[in-house]
């Protein structure tokens, strides 16, 4: 079995037990549920560096990134340096993340603010809003065309923005539809682990234009976003290369220094 599965039913399991100790009705006394979003899609289409930026503990590919800095610091730090958006593991057992973070970095910043999950339940696109996300991540790889459209649908219901996460040509010919505010290619192969930059370069040319193209994973340098730019795609979404430094912060900053 590979580890997107073992992910998958994991999540599963998870997600029963939190619907047993929180009902739909208790999220959707929130405060947050009222908050107005914001748009990351609107905000990449705008911007000149277009850099998402993760938080980002530890993953089943890399063990260890930074157990040593704080949400709060990291997400005023982002905002400082200019980012675009953030984007917030939320799954603890494979990344060390937690809801916790999430409502941690609304707290501390008005970036829109992207749950990082694995999402198979409605139930969580509900919690994303409780818990202050203005955008959730669809992976293609883990749903069904109709899983995809009907929580695509209930985002959008909600005001919140959908990154749906492709890695080839299959993925992407099931999850065209107008629901998809962006398309997001990611450069790792979540089975395989293995990276490659030209997973976007060879996908970009099937997106089409209305969708803001997103391109993920393993981008380390000032370098590959200009190589990646001429095929169109408008968001960069980096974690590692930010949290495996002492102040990721600092990083992304001198990071967008360089490319504009
Ligand atoms: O740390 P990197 O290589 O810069 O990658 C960030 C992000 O793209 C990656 O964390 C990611 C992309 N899609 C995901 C789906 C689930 C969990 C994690 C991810």
């Amino acid at each position: 079995m590979n580890i997107l599965d073992k992910i998958v039913i994991d999540k599963r399991k998870e997600v029963n037990l939190r619907k047993s100790l929180i009902p739909i009705t208790q999220l959707e006394q929130s405060v947050l549920f009222e908050r107005n979003t914001i748009s990351l899609a609107q905000n990449l289409r705008n911007s000149q560096s277009g850099i998402i930026a993760e938080h980002k503990r530890r993953s089943p590919s890399k063990s260890v990134i930074n157990h040593n800095l704080n949400v709060q610091d990291v997400a005023s730090g982002y905002e400082t340096a200019g980012v675009c958006g953030m984007s917030v593991l939320t799954d603890g057992k494979y990344f060390g993340g937690s809801l916790d973070d999430l409502i941690i970095a609304r707290a501390s910043s008005n970036l829109p603010l992207l749950r990082k999950e694995f999402i198979i339940d409605s139930y969580q696109i509900l919690e994303a809003k409780a818990y202050g996300a203005d955008v959730i991540l669809l992976i293609a790889a883990i749903l069904t065309r109709a899983e995809i459209k009907q929580f695509s649908e209930l985002a959008k219901s909600l005001n919140i923005d959908v990154l749906l996460e492709v890695h080839n040509e299959e993925e992407l010919h099931k999850s065209i539809m107008p629901s998809i505010d962006m398309l997001g290619v990611n450069n790792r192969n979540l089975k395989t682990f293995e990276v490659s930059l030209e997973t976007s370069k060879q996908l970009s040319q099937l997106i089409p234009n209305d969708f803001v193209k997103v391109s993920e994973s393993g981008i380390s340098s000032v370098e590959a976003i200009k190589e990646l730019q001429p095929f169109g795609y408008k968001g960069f979404l980096i974690g590692e290369n930010f949290m495996k430094t002492d102040n990721p912060g600092e990083s992304a900053k001198e990071f967008i220094k360089g490319l504009l």
